[in-house]
Formats: structure tokens, C-alpha cells, sequence
């Protein structure tokens, strides 16, 4: 008898999953949006939406649209109506203005600025691109302060990742939105129990500090060469990595090893200090 519900419920899991995969498949190269926006490429599918690049036809621009996730149903298209909010209040060079959102044949759509370079993933992974301390310093200072900009209009990201910073020769752009929340508001979607997402997923300003932790670590990462050839490291970074003690100490408030910073200000006056 558990046998067979346990096979009932793979067969649904199953079923579910191939339904996604068949719904959210990605609209054709050429189609014409709105009238206006001609999908030019499909750049990627996301956690709630996919994402194409198009050009919008009266003007030859190229745009990004974004798109709810159809296997989403009600809470894609509420995170993409939020998204499309926020954005819509934050005025950034560094940020993607977003500049109009319409539905089509009962989906939603949302248009913004198309940012061209390569973001911080790319770099380190396929370029090989390698960051020294001071580097990896310098780069936050600039990231922060289009958080700190955020911070103050009332937001939190909560998705600061390196595949969500692009870097535009000397310019610094922070991309996807669509988990960004007003600092204190309950999160529309669900992160189960697991503690570092909640960390990271808080309406917090420390959520997205934690993350700049993380971030920090991916970039020095990129220089670092484990010596223990096919044993998988136990180490942790404060072992692996050699790193002045103030970073040291910075990592650990970020991290929230040690008593996070009290405010975005109070990490980027330590930072500058650190920098100095
Ligand atoms: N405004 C933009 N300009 C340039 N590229 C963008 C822009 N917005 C998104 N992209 C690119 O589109 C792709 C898909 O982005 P999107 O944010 O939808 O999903 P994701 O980052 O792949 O996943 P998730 O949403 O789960 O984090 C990524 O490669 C991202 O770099």
C-alpha cells in the first residue's frame, strides 16, 4: 500500500515536472511583443521569470523583458508586479530603469534598460579574471554605493549574488530586482527552513550585507590554489584564505560569525577605513 503511493506520488511529481517544463518553455526568437518589442535572443530562465533580449522596433533599442514564470501562476506574476514597482521608484545610473510592463495573451511582461558587459560570474568563471584583496575591496566599495542608494529609498535586494553585478568597463550595475522587498514588509514567497537562506532572504539591510560577505568570498576565491589535490577541503575560509585581520574582522560581521554591522553606513565607514 505505501508502495504504491509512493509511486502515485513520484508519477505526480514527475507529470508536474515535465507540465513546467512544457509551460515555461521560452517564446521564439523573432516574435513580436506588444506590438512594439521583437525578442532578439532568450537570455535566461530564472527562478520566477524568464528573461529575453529584444529590440524595441520603433526606436532600433535593444531592451530586456522580463517575463512572469507561467508554472509560477499567481506568485510569479505578484513577484513581477512587485519588481516592476520597485523599480519603477529607484532612479540609479547603476540600476536598470525599468520602463513599461503589459500583458499578453494572459501573461505579464515588464521592460527595463538592457545593461551591456559582463557580470562579476562571468568574469571569474569563464574569463578567468582574478581579484586581490584590495581589489575585491575596491569593487564593494563601488557595489555599495548603489546598495547604500537602495537602502536609504526603503529597499533590500536580497538576491546580491556575482551573476547579478555587471561591470561596464569602470562602471558597476546591480541587476535582478525580482526579489528586492521594502525593508520590513513580510516576503511574498516561501524559503522553507533553511538558515542561510533566511539569512540572505530576510527584509533586512542585513540580508543583503550577508551577501556582500558572500560575494566578497567569491572574488577572493578566485586567486586562491588549494594545495591538497583530490581531498576535498574541510577548511573554512578564515583557514584557506590569507587575508589582512581587518578584513578578516569585516568578513566576520558581514558573514554574521561576529555581531553584524548596525547599519550599511557603519560597514561602508569600515570599509573606507580598511581601503585607507
Ligand atoms: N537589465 C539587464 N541587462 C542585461 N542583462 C540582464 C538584465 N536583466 C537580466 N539580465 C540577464 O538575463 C539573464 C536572466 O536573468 P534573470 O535575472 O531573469 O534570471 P537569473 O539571474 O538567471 O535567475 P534568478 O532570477 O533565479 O536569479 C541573466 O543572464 C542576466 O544576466
Amino acid at each position: 500500500m505505501i508502495e504504491k503511493k509512493g509511486v502515485i506520488t513520484g508519477l505526480i511529481a514527475y507529470v508536474k515536472k515535465v507540465y513546467s517544463a512544457w509551460i515555461d518553455y521560452p517564446l521564439q526568437e523573432g516574435k513580436l511583443l506588444h506590438g512594439q518589442y521583437r525578442i532578439l535572443r532568450f537570455l535566461g530562465l530564472g527562478s520566477y521569470g524568464l528573461t529575453y533580449l529584444c529590440q524595441d522596433i520603433r526606436t532600433g533599442t535593444e531592451l530586456v523583458v522580463k517575463q512572469a514564470k507561467p508554472s509560477k501562476g499567481q506568485l510569479g506574476r505578484d513577484l513581477l508586479r512587485q519588481e516592476t514597482e520597485i523599480m519603477r521608484q529607484l532612479q540609479h545610473p547603476s540600476i536598470p530603469s525599468c520602463l513599461s510592463s503589459f500583458q499578453e495573451n494572459k501573461h505579464m511582461f515588464m521592460v527595463m534598460h538592457y545593461v551591456k558587459g559582463r557580470t562579476v560570474e562571468d568574469l571569474i568563471f569563464e574569463r578567468g579574471a582574478k581579484f586581490s584583496e584590495e581589489e575585491a575591496l575596491i569593487l564593494i566599495r563601488k557595489l555599495m554605493q548603489v546598495v547604500l542608494y537602495l537602502h536609504k529609498m526603503g529597499f533590500v535586494h536580497r538576491d546580491i549574488r556575482i551573476p547579478n553585478v555587471i561591470l561596464q568597463g569602470e562602471r558597476i550595475h546591480l541587476i535582478d530586482f525580482g526579489l528586492a522587498a521594502r525593508i520590513g514588509d513580510p516576503a511574498l514567497q516561501d524559503d522553507g527552513t533553511d538558515e542561510a537562506l533566511q539569512r540572505r532572504r530576510a527584509t533586512e539591510v542585513t540580508s543583503d550585507l550577508y551577501a556582500i560577505g558572500h560575494f566578497v568570498l567569491f572574488m577572493l576565491y578566485s586567486t586562491f590554489e588549494s594545495s591538497e589535490v583530490l581531498v576535498e577541503s574541510v577548511k573554512s575560509w578564515e583557514e584557506e584564505l590569507e587575508l589582512t585581520p581587518a578584513t578578516k574582522r569585516m568578513l566576520r560581521k558581514l558573514l554574521q560569525v561576529d555581531a553584524s554591522y548596525t547599519s550599511t553606513q557603519a560597514f561602508i565607514d569600515e570599509l573606507e577605513a580598511i581601503l585607507a
